[in-house]
């Protein structure tokens, strides 16, 4: 199944809005962000009963009670010892209270879990199970546990939900809600929660997606109306073509993309880019093929070293790390394998990562040449357009331009990024808002100091 246009859409037109069926918070964002709207807010009150949940106002809490069950979760919430309960064991749990509360439409979407391809039972069958399987259905049967145990906890009447634990039909739930449901991010690309959006669950995935996926909440969100996901259009779509979105950021390599959707959604992607890079790096050397997965296997090693030590704060570690990483891809462009577009996807990701580092280590400087390398990397891409994690980057150089005094280069990336905003979030959108403002003060300083130029060439200065 997907989604598919009945008309056709231009760039930047909105294909869908919808609010979600069933959402979550993440835990580490909890204390700050609504639990109905996702509003950012330091001064939510929390629910009397179960002190876990938050929300900016009546109608955010009321809505959460009625719409999103509360009620039920509320009661297993304040009763679990141990408050850490995984974030797809809540949303599963929520999913079916409500499910079960309402009309049959809604037991639709249950039976949708039914006959979900990828059940427990479906995996049992399999011949060709292999450790990723295995360890695969050893986390999913602890999530099965915990949300047996969550949904005793919430005193929903028990005879209502025990013929739905048979069969393995809530492993078939918790596997459907791993792959079907969204996680939830702001315009700055943070995650904040996961939801369950009906609709949107249909959207097949592609690696050259016509649409992106973007969220209210965070800074922008209505009281008293659940977080939406937006669905933008950002290539034109004919009708009758597939709406599609990318599951991932479209700037990592071919391998990279690859194995992270194996180990996520247990699919291999056969779309038009995926065919063009595989068979451009295959064919191209394959007689080096040995050589070439060590050289992978050692970047990405370096990779996860970097993170490891950033997660751990030591971030000159972390950036020791990345740069060994860097230096061995860009080896590889220049001597092993140039022009294998696997290796430029890399780098991109390196660099967008390195600019990152610099900047927490304070090397402003340095990290305006990784983001100029990154945007250089990346000017020939056709996916590129409108992407919000680009247009994050470009805002992030104008900002850094900016604070260096290479007032024409902010200019330059400031607007930049507007443009491509534009077409990708409402105007009220905070991230907007701040590309606007900076692009705005930039602006008048720049003309002041060209205007001030110009006059002193007319007054014979002859400034260089
Ligand atoms: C969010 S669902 C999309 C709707 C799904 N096609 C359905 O019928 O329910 C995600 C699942 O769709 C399938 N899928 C999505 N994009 C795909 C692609 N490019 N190639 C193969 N399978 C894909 C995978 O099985 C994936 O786990």
């Amino acid at each position: 199944m997907g989604l598919f246009a009945t008309k056709p859409y231009e760039v930047g037109n909105s294909i869908l809005v919808e609010e979600a069926y069933s959402w979550v918070t993440f835990r580490d964002n909890g204390p700050n962000i609504c639990h109905t709207c996702f509003k950012f807010s330091k001064s939510l009150k929390k629910c009397s009963q179960c002190k876990f949940a938050r929300y900016c106002g009546l109608d955010c809490q009321k809505k959460a009670w009625k719409e999103n069950s509360h009620r039920w979760e509320c009661k297993a919430i304040a009763s679990s010892v141990e408050a850490k309960i995984p974030s797809i064991v809540r949303l599963a749990a929520l999913f079916l209270f409500r499910a079960l509360n309402s009309n049959d439409k809604d037991i639709r979407l249950v039976d949708r879990c039914r006959s979900f391809p990828y059940s427990y039972s479906n995996m049992d069958s399999r011949s060709d199970e292999n450790d990723v399987d295995v360890l695969s259905r050893q986390r999913v049967d602890c999530l099965v546990e915990d949300l047996l145990r969550f949904i005793r906890l919430s005193h929903y009447p028990q005879h209502e939900v025990s013929e739905l634990f048979e069969d393995n039909f809530v492993a078939s739930l918790i596997r459907m809600l791993e792959m079907n449901a969204h996680t939830i991010y702001d315009s700055e690309l943070n995650t904040l929660g996961v939801g369950f959006f009906p609709k949107a669950s249909f959207m097949n995935h592609d690696c050259r997606p016509n649409c992106v996926a973007l969220f209210t909440g965070g800074f922008h969100s209505v009281s008293g109306k659940p977080i939406s996901i937006h669905i933008r259009c950002i290539r034109p779509i004919e009708a009758g073509e597939e709406i599609v979105i990318s599951y991932l950021d479209v700037c990592l390599s071919w391998m990279d993309r690859l194995e992270w959707l194996k180990e996520h959604y247990q699919f291999e992607c056969c779309c038009s880019r995926c065919k063009e890079e595989s068979s451009l790096t295959i064919q191209q050397y394959s007689e080096k093929l040995v050589d070439w997965k060590s050289d992978w296997k050692f970047m990405n090693r370096m990779i996860v070293l970097s993170e490891r030590e950033e997660r751990a704060s030591n971030m000159l570690r972390s950036f020791e790390y990345m740069n060994e990483a860097w230096d061995k891809c860009c080896l590889c462009i220049q001597t092993l394998y140039p022009n294998s577009p696997i290796f430029h996807w890399k780098q991109i990701q390196i660099a967008s990562r390195l600019s990152y580092l610099c900047i927490v280590l304070k090397k402003y400087s340095q990290a305006t040449e990784y983001l100029e390398l990154y945007m250089k990397l990346i000017r020939d891409k056709p996916e590129w357009n409108y992407f919000p994690t680009v247009a994050l980057e470009m805002l992030k150089l104008g900002k850094l331009y900016a604070y260096l005094g290479n007032l024409a280069s902010a200019k330059k990336y400031l607007e930049k990024a507007k443009r491509i905003y534009a077409n990708l979030v409402v105007k009220e959108d905070p991230i907007y808002q701040n590309c606007e403002k900076a692009l705005y003060k930039v602006s008048i300083e720049y003309d002041w100091i060209v205007q001030q130029a110009e006059n002193d060439v007319d007054g014979q200065l002859g400034i260089a």
